[in-house]
């Protein structure tokens, strides 16, 4: 008999059809409270989960008991329990290096974006602005040249030092938790503490996961300390920021512009400051969200849960002590 999974993403038919070769596939619209009453015999006897979004923690795993991996169709796992999977021996498998350079791009537009001030501009013209030719209140900053700070030198991280420096001769800073000898030997970037990060960089990009330890690493404090025409730029995860301090700093101006791709709460609501700031580019988290890098995230999705499931995992575990 096939292992039973709950699919709660759709899949490109190609891929949905590879599952069920696999699987005995019960698919939903989401992991919602609902859905987990209306399918709890689906969870019940469930061996596999694919999907992306919503809590898997102690709770849910209390109502999946034979659950054995849960593959999510992300590199970020913050809405998973790892401690919780442990103890129940869950693996958790995820899609990292995929997106990677995607998401780099997503990054490098927003620094783009929000230092030529594109989309603002771009938005007057729409609405009959351009009238004469522009004067200073139209102009943006430099970007080329300028310090790039990163924060989170890994995967993506290094892919952002690749395109700063290489493609726009931008020298770079950055912090992590360790010294990154490849961004070191291949992009001249320069180890260095947060707060010398803040107050050197002429952008900073955060690249970070959201853990206990990143979360609201950056706020009212660490804002204070940034140059105050610098450029914040965020596609970790929106709660490595202080939401409310980052409002107060770009409504007093002392922060010169932001570039966001995550939020504190998604999808952004509708009432939130940053939707009226003129001086900020909010993307609804688009940082993979392109036909060829999504189609394969989900197909990693798709052999990592296979790969799990059949014993044979080599690569995109993100708790392969369980493999021992
Ligand atoms: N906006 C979007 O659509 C997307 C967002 N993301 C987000 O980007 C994150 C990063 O992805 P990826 O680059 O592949 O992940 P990696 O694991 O390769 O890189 C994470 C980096 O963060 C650093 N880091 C972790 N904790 C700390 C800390 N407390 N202080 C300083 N540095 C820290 C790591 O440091 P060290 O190297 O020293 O261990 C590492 O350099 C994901 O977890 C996800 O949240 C990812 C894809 C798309
Ligand atoms: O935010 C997206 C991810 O893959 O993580």
């Amino acid at each position: 008999m096939k292992p039973s999974v709950v699919l709660y993403k759709s899949l490109p038919d190609d891929l949905r059809k590879r599952l069920d070769e696999h699987f005995t596939v019960t698919e939903i619209d989401g992991l919602t409270p609902e859905n987990m009453a209306k399918y709890a015999d689906a969870f019940n006897s469930a061996e596999g989960l694919l999907g992306s979004g919503g809590k898997v923690d102690g709770e849910f795993l209390a109502k999946t008991p034979r659950l054995k991996a849960a593959s999510t169709v992300s590199v970020g796992y913050d809405n998973f329990d790892v401690d919780a999977l442990n103890q129940r021996g869950v693996l958790l498998m995820h899609t990292p290096t995929v997106l990677t350079e995607t998401v780099a791009d997503t990054m490098m537009a927003l620094v783009l974006a929000s230092a030529r001030r594109v989309v603002e501009v771009a938005e007057r013209v729409k609405a009959g602005e351009w009238t004469e030719s522009i004067g200073p209140a139209w102009f943006g900053i430099d970007v080329h040249h300028k310090k790039l700070g990163i924060l989170g030198m890994g995967r993506i991280g290094l892919a952002l030092a690749q395109r700063a420096h290489l493609g726009f001769g931008m020298p770079i800073l950055y912090n992590a938790r360790k010294h990154h000898e490849e961004a070191e030997s291949r992009f001249d970037a320069r180890y260095c503490d947060l707060d010398t990060l803040l107050k050197e960089s002429d952008f900073l990009c955060i690249s970070l996961p959201l853990t206990r330890e990143t979360h609201h690493l950056i706020g009212a404090e660490q804002l204070a300390k940034m140059k105050p025409s610098a450029v914040l730029v965020n596609a970790g995860r929106g709660a490595v920021i202080d939401e409310q301090a980052l409002i107060a700093a770009l409504q007093k101006g002392t922060l010169h512009a932001a570039g966001l791709d995550v939020f504190e709460t998604e999808p952004l609501p509708a009432d939130s400051p940053l939707l009226t700031l003129p001086n900020v580019v909010a993307l609804p988290h688009i940082g993979s969200a392109t036909h060829e890098t999504r189609y394969g995230m989900a197909r990693d999705a798709v052999d990592n849960l296979i790969a799990a499931l059949n014993g044979n995992v080599e690569k995109n575990c993100v708790n392969p002590q369980l493999l021992k």
